[in-house]
């Protein structure tokens, strides 16, 4: 069948019988009515058939659960030990010794307890497995992989109790082991003392004036996107989605973090003329390069790239090297260009101090006289880097494939930004009328939280909620459970936007309670959680105002992979066309950096309050 020029797909088999995710499912089915060209009933059948589908996969890995499959049987020997020997006359200061010395907290309930084999989820992302088992087991349970065991948190309470109450007792564990190589000590893997005074003098530089002034270059990276669609659509080209929103926050971090102009959305056309562009792309391939390392890393099971000789010969680990070698150079580059622009600087450092030609965070450290090595300086930055790209990317990349699922809400969602912004920019004023485009961001990062598990490692004995724990326990808080709890959400798998009231308060960890958690929660709240939020309501508001998306015809599944967020396995290959209506060329009104931007003094007094509000409603 062929229209505008373009084959439609024949709908495709629902997944026969192996563990695909219950969004899997979705996906491959609904993918075909995308376009409003299978009839309605047609699609709610083959809804109807994912359901059974499901229901039955769900049956057999609860019925394998039942049969034990997955628990582990304990003895309880030292109970028996006790017993005998109390039996035997045994005073009480020696059974109590005993207690102690095996470590077992007999008189508590013990933490059920699950075993896994790693086979069993090789196939799939981990954080779906950890699902079921979360329905089976409940809110705390012990996982055992061979030697390893970790403890898996889905509980709302305990995860506030980890992340917020006792946040002391915990630090980040295997993921500060995993993260060294390229963060070093950098704010997401550092604890202790360096963790609190480089949060203290990073958290500054992200003020409102700061945040606020980068609406407009959200505004500028975005365009060249679109620009980038527009000329696929004029060529009657699919595009993939993924990676050009990876491009695009790439863009993004990297201005704001340290002024550096990756321009990775022009880099990627093969087309190199000058010298600075060749820098340019070895550049975006280096961080990519680290990027997918670190990635890699935090899914293997055993860390051999610790493996002596192998590090220093692996072909894939001399790559790794030499780019982290090449970053470290730019970063040093970057650093000593900043320090020099600040001594020149007659401008007085204040509270909300900004840099019009450079309002990076980089600078701001620097003229806040930050004292702290370069080597640390360094770490912070690729830290932000990292942290404020893939996050980002990840985010548009499933919202916009939770649109192309739901033409409704896509309407609604047109419809609103047509009527805020006509064929204008978003400014910081627009932002906060955008709600519904809010909502939809919101929903977005329930069903797909970025990162899906948040890793903690006990620093001493502790009790979370009827249980206690040992000092050294290794803990993943699955963000993804909790988003998804059945008890706690109405129709949790459903993207349903409208779960969210337009007049109400924007969701947060506060005042959901801890059951919803898109930037974490407590101390180590992330930093960039304003930032990210105007970033993801610029982006989405210009796309749709500007384009209409669908899945590409014939575009391979959108099916999840995992490392530090969640990617698609096969990119998301779209459709994107220009909308007809309303006029689609934007009168380029923005506010600009380099001048008097527009939006930098009218900033709204709430944004101030940033433990409390994410997004300006
Ligand atoms: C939508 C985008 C983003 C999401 C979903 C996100 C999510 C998160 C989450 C869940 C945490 C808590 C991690 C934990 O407790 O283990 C975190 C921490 C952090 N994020 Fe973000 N983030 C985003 C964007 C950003 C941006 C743009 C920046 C930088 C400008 C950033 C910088 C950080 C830093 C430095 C931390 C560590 C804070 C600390 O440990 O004190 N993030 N982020």
């Amino acid at each position: 069948m062929e229209e505008s020029g373009r084959r439609v797909p024949e709908m495709r088999e629902a997944d026969g019988g192996d563990r695909a995710g219950t969004s899997r499912r979705r996906l491959v089915i609904r993918c075909c009515s995308l376009n409003g060209r299978e009839p309605e009933s047609v699609d709610k059948e083959a809804e109807s058939v994912q359901r059974l589908l499901e229901e039955e996969r769900r049956a057999k890995l609860s019925a394998r659960i039942a049969s034990g499959e997955f628990t582990v049987q304990r003895s309880g020997f030292i109970s028996l030990l006790k017993n005998g020997l109390s039996k035997f006359g045994a005073p009480s200061g020696m059974l109590e010794l005993l207690s102690q010395w095996t470590g077992a907290h007999e008189d508590y309930p013990k933490i059920p307890e699950a075993k896994g084999a790693i086979r069993a989820i090789r196939s799939e992302p981990f954080f779906i497995p950890l699902y079921e088992l979360y329905l089976t087991y409940g809110g705390i349970f012990r996982l055992t992989f061979g030697p390893k065991s970790f403890l898996i948190v889905s509980d709302p309470s305990i995860a506030k109790h980890i992340l917020r109450d006792n946040s002391k007792s915990y630090s980040k564990g295997i993921l500060a082991e995993i993260l060294e190589f390229v963060m070093g000590k950098g704010l997401i893997p550092a604890d202790g003392e360096i963790w609190r005074v480089r949060r203290r003098a990073i958290v500054p530089a992200l003020h409102q004036k700061y945040v606020s002034a980068m609406i407009s270059l959200f505004g500028q990276a975005t365009d060249r996107l679109c620009q980038k669609l527009d000329e696929a659509d004029s060529n009657g080209e699919d595009v993939e989605m993924e990676s050009l929103f990876s491009r695009l926050t790439l863009d993004i971090i990297g201005k704001a973090v340290f002024n550096y102009d990756f321009d990775s959305l022009t880099n990627d056309t093969g087309i190199v003329e000058v010298l600075l562009l060749v820098l340019d792309s070895r550049t975006v391939e280096a961080v990519y390069t680290v990027l997918r390392e670190a990635e890699d890393r935090s899914v293997q099971p055993i860390p051999f790239w610790e493996i002596p000789i192998w590090k220093d010969i692996s072909p894939k680990q001399r790559k790794v090297k030499a780019s982290l070698k090449l970053i470290n150079e730019i970063l040093d580059n970057l650093i000593a260009i900043c320090k020099r622009m600040v001594e020149e600087e007659e401008l007085q450092f204040h509270e909300d101090y900004i840099n019009e030609k450079d309002p990076s965070i980089l600078h701001f450290l620097l003229a806040s006289g930050d004292d702290v090595s370069s080597k640390q300086l360094r770490d912070d930055l690729m830290t932000m880097l990292i942290a404020g790209h893939e996050t980002s990317a990840a985010v548009l990349t499933w919202t916009f494939f939770l649109l192309s699922m739901e033409p409704s809400v896509m309407s609604k969602l047109q419809n609103e930004v047509d009527s805020v912004l006509g064929d204008r920019f978003p400014t910081i004023e627009d932002t906060k009328k955008l709600k519904y485009t809010t909502r939809v961001i919101n929903e977005s990062l329930r069903l797909y939280p970025q990162p899906p598990v948040l890793i903690r490692r006990s620093l001493e004995d502790d009790m979370l909620g009827k249980y206690p724990i040992r000092r050294g326990e290794d803990i993943f808080i699955s963000v993804w459970n909790l988003h998804r709890c059945p008890k706690h959400w109405e129709d949790a798998d459903k993207f349903n936007p409208e779960r969210w009231p337009l007049d109400g308060p924007n969701p947060n960890e506060t005042n959901q309670n801890f059951s919803y958690l898109p930037f974490g929660g407590g101390p180590r709240k992330c930093v960039g959680d304003m930032f990210a939020s105007f970033e993801n309501v610029v982006a989405v508001a210009m796309l749709v105002q500007r384009f209409n998306f669908e899945m590409a015809l014939g575009a391979p599944r959108v099916e999840m992979t995992t490392g530090a967020t969640i990617h698609t396995t096969e990119g998301l290959n779209m459709r994107v066309t220009r909308r007809i209506k309303p006029p689609i060329m934007p009168e380029l009104e923005m506010p600009v950096l380099n001048g008097n931007s527009g939006g930098l003094s009218e900033v709204e007094p709430e944004l101030a309050q940033r433990e409390e509000i994410a997004v300006p409603l």
